[in-house]
């Protein structure tokens, strides 16, 4: 289990030069789960990271790994508790003249383990990465995708608890990236790692995280499951990120509808959030038929989230007041969410 509490970092001295890059971070991630911190450019993630092996030295706070914490140790057990944390980049750090199979031995050669030890490991994770036949290949030999599989074989060498994952995918396409995020999903599931990851991509988080934290200016703003964070973001940046891959963006004459609809209809639109088992239930047509309104959906999407699916539409109510209120809590004693949309949250 990776704790941070209360971490800041400071960079620099004096009132003009210092940059609080972390402001009190507090994260746990649990054994054997994929944790994502989501983030735009300068928001702290890379700091973060950082943080965590003591790449970067926290200002204040605690980092617990199985609840040792790390600033409290001397270099060499530093330098032992830091065999338990491998870290792949998002520009792979291969050695170019080194074959595959060096690269991932490298971590092992340095640590003095016996040759035939080392074959052995090397082998068996290369081929758990899928790359068997590429020992002998050089890193200018092989894609962006394969290298940063041999990225995470090298990590593995050493038997980490904790996989950190620095922008791991963002310099792949979409394909790879998927190829790359379904190994790092079997590393979580058939080796039991940890893996705190961070990401500027909110795809990313979707297909792979189990909980996620959003990041701005160095503090965490938000974080919860996917499932939470993805349906119910509360935050204007969460709901940002995840519009960017739930294609929640709102057209422009909906926006118009949504403006005037505040203003001037009595009646009111509303965002309605079916997931897991409601959307399998016909809701709005149960809705439509007990209650006398109309419904009119204007705008939205059903897609799927971990396996489970996952709902999003826009829908016009018309009709009493009261009609729609005894509606609203019909719909949502039937296990979904209902809001509500005002013009200040589109
Ligand atoms: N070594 C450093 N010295 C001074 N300031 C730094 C240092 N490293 C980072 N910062 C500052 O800390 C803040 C957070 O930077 P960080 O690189 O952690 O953000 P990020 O979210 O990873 O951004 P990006 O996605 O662009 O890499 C920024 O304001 C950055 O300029």
């Amino acid at each position: 289990m990776l704790v941070l509490d209360d971490v800041h970092k400071v960079f620099g001295k004096g009132k003009d030069k210092k940059v609080e890059a972390l402001k009190g971070i507090n994260l746990k991630v649990d054994k054997g789960e994929i944790f994502g911190v989501v983030g735009f450019s300068g928001a702290g993630k890379s700091t973060l990271i950082r943080c965590v092996n003591i790449l970067e030295r926290p200002t204040s706070g605690k980092v617990l790994i199985n609840d040792v914490d790390l600033l409290t140790l001397n270099p060499r057990d530093l330098r032992k508790q830091r065999k338990k944390i491998g870290m792949i980049f998002q520009q792979y750090n291969l050695l170019q003249a080194k074959t595959i199979f060096k690269n991932v031995a490298m971590p092992l050669i340095l640590e003095g383990v016996p040759k035939d030890e080392i074959k052995e490991k090397v082998t068996k994770l290369l081929s758990f990465v899928g790359l068997a036949d590429r020992m002998n290949h050089y890193p200018e030999q092989l894609s962006g995708g394969q290298k940063q599989r041999v990225g995470i074989a090298r990590a593995l060498a050493t038997d980490p608890d904790i996989l950190l994952c620095d922008e791991a995918t963002s310099a792949l396409d979409p394909n790879t990236t998927e190829a790359v995020l379904e190994l790092l999903r079997k590393v979580r599931d058939e080796l039991g790692i940890t893996i705190l990851m961070i990401t500027h991509e909110m795809n990313v988080i979707r297909d792979v995280c189990d909980k996620v934290a959003v990041i701005e200016k160095g503090t965490i703003v938000e974080q919860g499951s996917v499932i939470d964070v993805f349906t119910e973001p509360k935050t204007k940046i969460a709901r940002s990120f995840v519009r960017t891959v739930l294609n929640q963006t709102i057209p422009p004459s909906i926006k118009r509808l949504i403006e005037e609809s505040s203003q001037t209809n009595p009646h009111g639109i509303y965002r309605i959030i079916f997931k897991g088992a409601s959307t399998n239930t016909p809701l709005l047509s149960n809705t439509a038929k007990k209650f006398s309104i109309d419904l009119n959906v204007i705008h939205g999407m059903v897609t799927e989230l971990q396996g489970v699916p996952f709902g999003n539409l826009l829908v016009e109510f018309k009709g009493d007041r009261e009609e729609i209120n005894r509606a609203i809590q019909y719909i949502n004693e039937n296990d979904a969410v209902i809001k509500e949309v005002s013009k200040d949250a589109i």
